[in-house]
């Protein structure tokens, strides 16, 4: 391309990012609009978000991905949501894990990122005031359910509010070097469970050692040379490790669901989800029997977990989430059904569903 032509494109750019801020600055100043009008309400509304970002990507004229449109628009709510409030989020630290990407997946990077300790203490900042909300993994689709986050949502007056799909990649990371001469691989154990084929297969003499996180296993294999860790690519530019090897993951399609825990949940959006605790008795039938409402309703349900209830009685909890708000009439009816025939029915929030 001659330098004319280059040039004339260039400034075609220029007008373009003048337009792109002035459009945002003008969004901006309507979102502090909505702020005052909203007089120490919430401000975070993740019906809203969820709408806008189902229309964007409905919309998509291309040549951007839908994953970089929900990115992009994301930023641009994370901004203005920043002029009306600063929103401080909990997740499970240190810096460098999978949660703190998933709260800049979901929030953006204008919210105060809080790095708690565990998950309880995720639970904790939101209970006592310290933060808004907070951002916890509940499930991976290789190794299942995360069950500290299930056996603390119950007995908390926390509700869900959103919920965030995140890809997981782990990376194989050193201080520096290829494969030859690792004694030893760090993580946490769930990310060495979602790697384990590819560990025996390319590093069947190295000890795999558990670790509270991947972090921890990054500040370790930093200080040691002959060490490894997994975990996110982030964590390699945090720590100064060279990435060995990137997607070392058994499952490519590795996915955790994290859930956003606020004060309420979510109004409807148009297409929700609804998750539920409930204890059965330990009588035969008794889980069908409180299934039944939802299957005579026509109401899918995506997912069902038990967990021994910790009462030394042998019973179990079932963990279950289903399409739908628990303000839509059809759901409201069956869950009503479902507290007459239930030891224990509690409804732990409904919420947008994830576009990706
Ligand atoms: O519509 C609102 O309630 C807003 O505050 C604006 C906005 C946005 O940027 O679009 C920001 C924060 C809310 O979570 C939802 C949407």
């Amino acid at each position: 391309m001659d330098d004319e032509a280059l040039k004339a494109l260039r400034v075609r750019i220029d007008a373009i990012d003048d337009a792109v801020l002035k459009l945002v600055s003008e969004r901006a100043g309507i979102a502090q609009e909505v702020g005052h009008a909203k007089g120490g309400e919430r401000i975070y509304r993740p019906e809203r978000e969820a709408q806008i970002v189902r229309r964007l990507r409905e919309n998509n004229p291309g040549p951007l991905s839908g994953d970089t449109v929900e990115r992009l628009i994301r930023e641009i709510m994370s901004a203005c949501r920043a002029v009306e409030e600063a929103t401080r989020v909990a997740y499970l630290g240190p810096a460098g894990t999978f949660s703190q990407q998933a709260v800049a997946k979901h929030f953006g990077h204008a919210v105060d990122a809080l790095a708690e300790a565990d998950i309880d203490a995720c639970f904790q900042a939101v209970e006592t005031g310290r933060a808004h909300f907070a951002v916890v993994p509940v499930e991976n689709s290789t190794e299942g359910a995360v069950g500290r986050t299930l056996d603390l949502i119950v007995a908390s007056r926390l509700k869900i509010c959103s919920e965030v799909m995140l890809p997981v990649h782990q990376s194989l990371m050193r201080k520096h070097g290829g494969l030859a001469g690792i004694q030893r691989v760090y993580g946490h154990a769930q990310s060495l469970a979602q790697c384990q084929q590819w560990l025996s297969r390319h590093l069947p003499n190295a000890e795999r050692i558990s670790v509270v996180s991947n972090s921890e296993g990054a500040r370790r294999a930093a200080a040691e040379p002959d060490a490894a860790t997994l975990g996110s690519a982030a964590a390699a530019e945090l720590y100064g490790l060279e990435v060995v090897e990137a997607r070392v993951e058994d499952e490519a399609s590795n996915t955790t669901r994290f859930l956003v825990l606020g004060q309420a949940d979510a109004a409807p959006s148009g297409r929700d989800k609804t998750s539920l605790v409930m204890g059965a008795k330990n009588q035969p039938g008794a889980v069908v029997k409180l299934l039944q409402p939802l299957a005579d309703a026509g109401i899918s349900m995506t997912k069902l977990e038990s967990r021994p209830a910790r009462s030394g009685n042998w019973e179990y909890l079932f963990f279950l989430v289903c399409d739908g708000h628990r303000l839509d009439p059809k759901l409201a009816a069956a869950l009503a059904e479902i507290e007459s025939r239930a030891a224990f029915l509690k409804i732990l929030g409904s919420y947008p569903a994830a576009s990706a």
